[in-house]
């Protein structure tokens, strides 16, 4: 069974301590057959038998010695119980720790793809919950199964070594128990499919909320959320009420067979009693054990519950675990170059799913070059841009870094060698300084403060109550949109890359701090190739080329000059632009 393998190969390291855990659940459950057999020799000997009075004054330190004994294995059987949960404890905490690690890198390991086709709060699911019902798994529900067992095995041996006919007379009741058992499994399977899918999204949607909650809250949509909220979460309540009702539909069945087993031994074995078959001892040890058949019934439930759980939620552990992502890191070897930094689209078309976004982009930026792409929103500019570091790989052409296509080259070096600002801004819940650092944690402070300068970050970070060792907020919260991006670009820039690509970095800030980054950028004190994307003339001026990108394609490449002069999209937003500043001019002059 592959569930049962994947388990076994995950816990390799603890598989010696959970097979002794197993063990010595085995010889903990068998011996609760002890303390009745002692018990019968008691009442056998001590209360009933012919010449029991005789024998309470003759053989008072047997009595005593079985009377100790019965609490001598109560004892034996509390510490053994105590050693094996730990153990079950130790094997299963170690495995789950050992497959968090490995799922945990495996997410990190995955391409863009994978992140755009899987939601944040599914993925935390699984690390959390599912992960958690595994490790329940090993350590409670294999523990109940293999104890529930034994001692199961262990009564009716000793039942039938006490007399054959009233085991097979119990036993009856056997067959319809394990019908009602199969039915009950097969219904309620997929149910917690379904259960763990509505979990999912009840989780994705608490973490979008969360996330997004500055947006529910701008556009007041808090009550609408609620109510969204609200009806995930009755949805999941629902269906988890919906798979303990099926429970409790089959409980009356179960738990009338699981009595059924006193009612047998009651008539028959009282009946054996009175016909002398069996002795007043041996059916106060029935009696005793009786517990043994039913109570595995009485757990069959919530087993059955527990296992349909944990087959729900590996199958998702199972997505995680063997997912593989397209792009991968050859690690050919260890020794990382550092590129000069030119930069091919040769004939390049890429598409996401189905639609193409880019077609026929050939163009190159030789090493030190700065190029600007400029567009319409949707034209496809971010997307050529993820091309270079490889978050994408194309569907037609090349892309090439330094003359090699970036699909044979070493991915760590490759995108070591790129230094990138997005245009969604992200910074970590840390301090300013580790956020400029991110890219090389071993950066002196003198060289954050340098980079923050160029960036035209010093001087609003210097104001700060703790200046670098601000802490800035998940996401980057307590900052200004353009104080964020400008410490996205001091991070960029601070691993000194031979490539940077800056998305729309500049668009938050205002025109002058804009000039001094374009300044920076000109005076930066390593060779650097620029891939800028942008919307302000101002930033794409100085770019010694520039590209316009219409619905996936170059309809437009040269300098400021040479476009202005062709007097297409690039002229338009000039003169849109230039309009826009000449009015705001004309307006300050009436003032
Ligand atoms: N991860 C994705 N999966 C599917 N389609 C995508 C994805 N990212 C972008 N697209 C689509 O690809 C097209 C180009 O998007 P892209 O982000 O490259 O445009 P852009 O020019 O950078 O836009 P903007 O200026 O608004 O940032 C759009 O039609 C967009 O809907």
């Amino acid at each position: 069974m592959f569930q049962l393998k994947w388990l076994w190969q995950n816990l390799k390291g603890d598989r010696v301590r959970y097979v002794l855990a197993l063990l010595f659940s085995v010889v903990g459950s068998s011996l609760t057959i002890v303390n009745p057999y002692i018990g019968q020799l008691i009442v056998d000997t001590f209360i009933t038998g012919a010449d029991a009075a005789q024998k309470l004054t003759d053989e008072r330190a047997l009595l005593i010695g079985l009377c100790l004994g019965m609490i001598g294995f109560s004892l034996l059987r509390t510490g053994l119980a105590y050693f094996t949960t730990l153990m079950y404890e130790r094997a299963s905490q170690n495995m789950l720790y050992r497959i968090r690690i490995f799922l945990y890198n495996k997410i990190q390991g995955q391409d863009m793809h994978y992140y755009d086709h899987n939601r944040t709060g599914d993925l935390m699911t699984k690390m959390t919950g599912d992960l958690d019902m595994v490790r329940h798994t090993m350590s409670w529900i294999f523990k109940t199964i293999i104890e529930s067992l034994t001692v199961f095995v262990a009564a009716v041996a000793y039942f039938f070594y006490i007399d054959a006919a009233l085991t097979w007379w119990m036993l009856l009741l056997s067959p319809p128990i394990f019908i009602v058992t199969f039915l009950f499994a097969r219904r309620v399977r997929p149910m917690y499919t379904d259960l763990r899918e509505r979990l999912s999204q009840l989780n994705t949607m608490t973490q979008e909320n969360i996330a997004g909650n500055r947006v529910v809250k701008a556009f007041a949509r808090e009550e609408y959320e609620v109510e969204k909220f609200n009806e995930k979460n009755i949805n999941f309540a629902k269906a988890n009420k919906a798979a303990a009702m099926v429970w409790l539909d089959y409980f009356p069945y179960l738990e009338t067979l699981a009595q059924g087993f006193t009612v047998i031994l009651m008539i028959a074995g009282g009946l054996f009693v009175m016909d002398g078959r069996i002795t007043f001892g041996e059916f106060s040890a029935f009696s005793a054990l009786i517990w043994g058949l039913s109570n595995p019934m009485r757990n069959i439930g919530i087993i059955i519950n527990d296992i349909q759980r944990f087959f729900a939620s590996l199958s998702k552990i199972v997505e995680v675990y063997y997912a593989h992502p397209k792009i991968v890191n050859e690690h050919k070897g260890d020794a990382k170059r550092r590129y000069t930094g030119r930069i091919q689209f040769d004939q390049v078309s890429f598409k996401y799913d189905n639609a193409m976004v880019l077609e026929n982009i050939s163009f190159s930026v030789e090493p030190g070059e700065t190029i600007a792409i400029m567009g319409a929103t949707g034209s496809g500019k971010t997307t050529l841009i993820n091309l270079i570091p490889r978050f994408y790989d194309v569907a037609k052409g090349r892309v090439l870094v330094d003359g090699t296509d970036v699909r044979e080259l070493e991915l760590d070096e490759l995108r070591g060698n790129i230094g990138v600002a997005t245009q969604d801004v992200l910074l970590f819940s840390d301090t300013i300084d580790g956020n400029i650092a991110f890219g090389n944690p071993e950066m002196p402070e003198d060289e954050v403060v340098k980079f923050a300068e160029l960036a035209a970050a010093h001087n609003f970070i210097r104001k700060m109550p703790e200046g670098y060792n601000t802490i800035v907020g998940e996401r980057g919260v307590g900052l200004s949109g353009g104080q964020k991006q400008r410490i996205a670009l001091a991070r960029a820039m601070a691993v000194q890359p031979p490539i940077l690509i800056l998305d729309d970095t500049t668009s938050a800030v205002d025109l002058e701090t804009e000039e001094h980054i374009q300044q920076s950028l000109r005076e930066l004190d390593y060779s650097c190739t620029k891939i800028i994307i942008a919307q302000r003339v101002s930033t794409t001026a100085q770019a010694d080329r520039i590209l316009i990108l219409d619905n996936g394609r170059v309809i437009e490449e040269g300098t400021h000059a040479e476009l202005l002069t062709k007097r297409g999209y690039y002229y338009e937003v000039f003169m849109l632009q230039n309009e826009g500043i000449g009015r705001q001019a004309t307006a300050n002059g009436q003032k």
